[in-house]
């Protein structure tokens, strides 16, 4: 291993042998050397040294020199400013190995050194591991520490090989980047506390230039864990919680994303990752179909989605389809004028319009009857809703997430629903795992909801037995996680004692340790669980194994064969499978991209 220090700070007080810029321009990058001695004026006009033609750039923007081997640079009058590791420069100051300098819109990373950018890459999630599981031997061995640092980059304005160069460029040599899932991350041997701390805040002042919004979770090893996957896990969920341009410190594996008046608990991988898709979803206009389970939290993530986008100061507006009556929906939906019906003693605005400029959330979406499809279809196409009564059109404004535990797809081949309705609603799809394959969380969530019914109740924080714990392991959760805040709230309430014991929690909880998972229960507006519905079996397994595969594939980044592997069906049934289920070939690779 190398373990030479290069780190940025170290290495200003030996003069360097070389010293570059590296200048990001669209998506090309080029390097220029500086002299050993003198300076470099950069600008759009034609007599400056380093040509920019960029209009935010003025004609004689800065200067770049060196004197007695350490760097400065000085803002010439230019119009929109130099700036370095996004502080403005007020005339003159000096230059590190690694600062990233802006020059209005253009993006300049400052490099000393002998070798000045090797060319490395950023290694794949497997080598990443690797290294770590390498650098926690290491620290077994050693009992020095390593640091994971987890980098949430929102809106990359270079391409990620540039954010990685400045990273590398930053980072001493025995540091490793790699990038799991959508996320950067680092691997920083001998660092913990205040060090990594100071590390992680150093490379998210160089990557904002570039990366516009940066979010950096850190895990260190021992102090939080020795398990590779576990140290990756609690910094990628301390970045999600972390506000933008803020390094968030891995605490308790667990955190309340506060999204406004609501507060959602993410613990489990698939979950951070899941939210942090649907606050990259939030700020585009896409319309987002959720997937998931009763109770898993549909509504939480719709909620999510309106917080994070820019309608969040307009109402939030939720329908249950499957709770309304066909009679009602088009009234409830599109409103009516006095007298429309009987019983229409006053004209009311449907939903469609309470929700205009803000979002609608049509839970259960594929409970509409196809009638009911076509007119919101015609609604969302045009923008225009005509209320029950009237001829007139009112233009509404309105962004759409729509949730369902079916397979819409499924439901469009059997004729039940409308293939354009269907495309229309389901720009972005996200998947939201049941609570029983998330049981990482479980007991999180189990002690978060306990707090919560203990804060209410006026008493201090129970206990959960292991007994308990155990008991909550084991049941299937066909009620999710509505089902476990509901025994949560139960065992709160008859548990006498500061322990819950499993006689404390609901009659139908103890007793189905060993049932089979049952079937979805359907749930009326007012949040009240009616009778089992019971789905044709052949069409419940069907759901499952789409589900299944979708997310294996994502669990494997579309990389079909491990896929496959990882829920032990052969590649050929799973190739077959996949159009059948007509999972998008986005998901997933063939065995050739492998
Ligand atoms: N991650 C979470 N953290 C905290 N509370 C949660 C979480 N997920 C779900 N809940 C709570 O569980 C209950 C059910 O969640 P929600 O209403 O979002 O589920 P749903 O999937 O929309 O249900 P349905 O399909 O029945 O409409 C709510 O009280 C919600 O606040």
């Amino acid at each position: 291993m190398d373990t030479e220090d290069s780190r940025k700070g170290a290495s200003r007080a030996a003069p360097a042998d070389r010293l570059y810029l590296l200048l990001l321009l669209g998506n090309t990058s080029t390097l220029v050397p500086l002299p050993r001695e003198g300076s470099v004026v950069i600008g759009r006009a034609a007599g400056a040294d380093l040509l920019v033609d960029d209009a935010s750039v003025s004609r004689q923007h800065a200067r770049v020199g060196v004197a007695q081997g350490e760097a400065f640079i000085a803002d010439l009058g230019s119009h929109n400013g130099v700036r370095v590791n996004g502080e403005r420069v007020q005339g003159t100051r000096p230059l590190d190995g690694g600062d990233v300098v802006t020059l209005g819109n253009v993006t300049l990373v400052f490099h000393q050194g002998e070798r000045p950018l090797p060319e490395r890459r950023a290694l794949e999630a497997e080598g990443l591991r690797a290294r770590l599981s390498e650098e926690l031997d290491r620290v077994r061995g050693s009992g020095l520490a390593v640091s994971v640092l987890a980098l949430e980059v929102e809106s990359a304005r270079v391409p990620q090989v540039e954010l990685v160069r400045a990273l590398y460029g930053a980072l001493r040599l025995m540091d490793a980047v790699g990038q799991v899932g959508g996320t950067l991350v680092g691997v920083l041997p001998d660092l913990s506390g205040e060090e990594a701390e100071a590390a992680a805040a150093h490379l998210v002042s160089v990557l904002t230039p570039l990366a516009g919004r940066v979010r950096a979770g850190l895990a260190s090893a021992p102090g939080d864990g020795m398990q590779g996957d576990a140290l990756l896990g609690a910094a990628r969920a301390a970045a999600l919680a972390a506000a933008s341009g803020e390094t968030r410190v891995s605490g308790p594996a667990m955190y309340r994303l506060a999204l406004g008046e609501r507060s959602v608990v993410v613990a489990d991988a698939a979950l951070m990752r899941l939210f942090e898709l649907l606050r990259r979803l939030a700020v585009s206009p896409l319309p987002v179909l959720i997937h998931g389970e009763t109770g898993a939290g549909k509504e939480n993530a719709a909620w999510a989605v309106h917080h994070w986008s820019s309608r969040s100061a307009q109402p939030f507006v939720p329908l249950n389809c499957a709770a309304l009556p066909e009679s009602l929906v088009e009234a409830e939906l599109f409103g009516h004028e006095r007298g429309a019906f009987s019983g229409a003693d006053r004209a009311r605005a449907g939903l469609l319009e309470r929700a205009s400029g803000g979002t609608l959330f049509l839970d259960e979406v594929a409970e509409l009857s196809l009638p009911i499809q076509a007119k919101l279809l015609r609604a969302l196409d045009q923008q225009v809703i005509t209320r029950l009564g009237d001829s007139r059109e009112r233009p509404v404004d309105l962004r759409v997430v729509a949730a369902t535990h079916r397979v819409l797809a499924d439901e469009v081949a059997a004729g039940r629903f409308r293939q354009d309705l269907f495309f229309r609603l389901s720009a972005a799809v996200v998947v939201l795992p049941p609570l029983r394959d998330r049981p990482r969380e479980l007991p999180l969530l189990a002690r978060a909801f306990m707090e919560d019914a203990c804060a209410r109740a006026g008493r201090p924080p129970l206990h959960l037995s292991a007994a308990t714990m155990e008991v909550l392991g084991a049941h299937p959760w066909p009620g999710n996680v509505r089902e476990l805040k509901n025994a949560v709230q139960y065992a709160v309430a008859t548990s006498p004692g500061p322990v819950v014991e499993p006689s404390h929690l609901p009659e139908s909880l103890r007793s189905k340790v060993d049932a089979p998972p049952e079937p979805e229960a359907a749930r009326t507006a007012g949040g009240v669980e009616t009778p089992k519905v019971f789905q044709n079996l052949a069409e419940e397994l069907r759901t499952l194994e789409r589900q299944r595969m979708q997310e294996a594939l994502e669990a494997t980044g579309g990389v079909q064969t491990r896929a496959a592997q990882l829920i032990g069906m052969p590649l050929r049934t799973f190739a077959f499978k996949l159009k059948q289920h007509r999972i998008a070939p986005s998901r997933g690779r063939g065995p050739a991209g492998e």
